[in-house]
């Protein structure tokens, strides 16, 4: 399959500030990635020269396989900024109209673009009177337009409440569904948990994790979480045989093990029989796993 996105040993330097260093990736068509990192990572960066704004230093990209900038390039590549600012006095209708004429669309498409984003009932009220979460769509609405293979889209749901944000990653859901790739950054680890492909960590314009929520796991090789509930009065029976078990406040019983002895573990564990009442594994989070490779990274 084509990449919709590639990008060879990529570096950009700002009058000596390596703002990226060495990143390859590709991006296939449909996949949803997340583009994680601190402040200052580089992630930015990397989606302006996506989007040609600014030149690499050195190394290649390709966006469908034309260079960043190219027409070739911009037909297919639609971005949204973090905070997409509109006119407040046009109502969503009209400013759609307005970016589709801009854009040499028919401005007819206008209202089936909002309906798309859940914003057909807002259509013809004045932008000035959205939430944030409504403006984030108009956001999208717009890069929706001319059908984009590929969405770049810097940090699409800060300052977004728990249900526009589950909504607006079920707007992107369906986008990937329909071939499209989307390249989003974000600081909300637990949504892109949930709602990506496949995870990039970038740390001080490094590439320094990349692959699944599993890859990473397995390459992080952090230690598994367990909570044991013992019987009435086996808590304390079971934490003096399982080495670095802990009692908390609720009498529920912690312990961690690496990933290689969850199952010995949890053998040992079951050979209490009735003395144990449950266990719960708990797998290393998303966010587990992005400090500790942005620690290695010296974060
Ligand atoms: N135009 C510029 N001139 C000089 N240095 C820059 C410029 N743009 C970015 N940098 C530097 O490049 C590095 C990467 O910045 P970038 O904005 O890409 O990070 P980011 O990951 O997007 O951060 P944030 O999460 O804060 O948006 C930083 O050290 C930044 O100060």
């Amino acid at each position: 399959m084509t990449s919709t996105l590639k990008i060879s040993s990529l570096t950009k330097r700002f009058d000596g500030v390596a703002a990226l260093t060495d990143v390859s990736l590709t991006v296939a068509p449909g996949q949803r990635v997340a583009l994680l990192g601190h402040n200052g990572a580089g992630k930015s960066t990397m989606m302006k020269i996506i989007l040609g704004l600014i030149p690499a230093t050195s190394g290649k990209v390709e966006v469908l396989g034309a260079a960043p900038g190219s027409a070739g390039a911009r037909a297919g590549v639609a971005y949204l900024p973090e905070n997409a600012a509109f006119h407040p006095a046009l109502t969503g209708e009209e400013q759609l109209r307005h970016y589709l004429r801009l854009r040499g669309e028919s401005p007819s498409q206008a209202l089936s673009l909002l309906g798309r984003v859940g914003l057909g009932h807002a259509a013809r009220r004045r932008i000035g009177t959205y939430s944030k979460g409504m403006r984030q769509r108009v956001g999208l609405a717009q890069a929706l337009i001319g059908h984009p293979k590929l969405l770049v889209l810097d940090e699409p749901t800060s300052g977004l409440d728990p249900v526009s944000r589950r909504d607006f990653y079920a707007l992107l859901d369906g986008l990937a569904a329909e071939g499209a790739s989307i390249l989003l950054s974000s600081h909300a680890l637990t949504e892109v948990e949930a709602r990506t492909d496949r995870i990039l960590i970038l740390a001080r314009g490094r590439l320094v994790a990349e692959g699944t929520l599993a890859d990473l796991r397995r390459v992080a090789a952090l230690p598994v979480a367990m909570t044991v509930t013992a019987r009435n009065g086996y808590a304390n029976t079971l934490a003096e045989a399982l080495p670095g078990a802990r009692i908390d406040a609720a009498g529920l019983l912690h312990l961690t093990c690496a990933q290689e002895s969850k199952l010995s573990m949890l053998a040992r564990i079951a050979d209490f029989g009735t003395k144990v009442a449950d266990i719960d594994v708990v797998p290393p989070s998303l966010e587990d796993i992005y400090s500790h490779f942005s620690q290695r990274e010296g974060q």
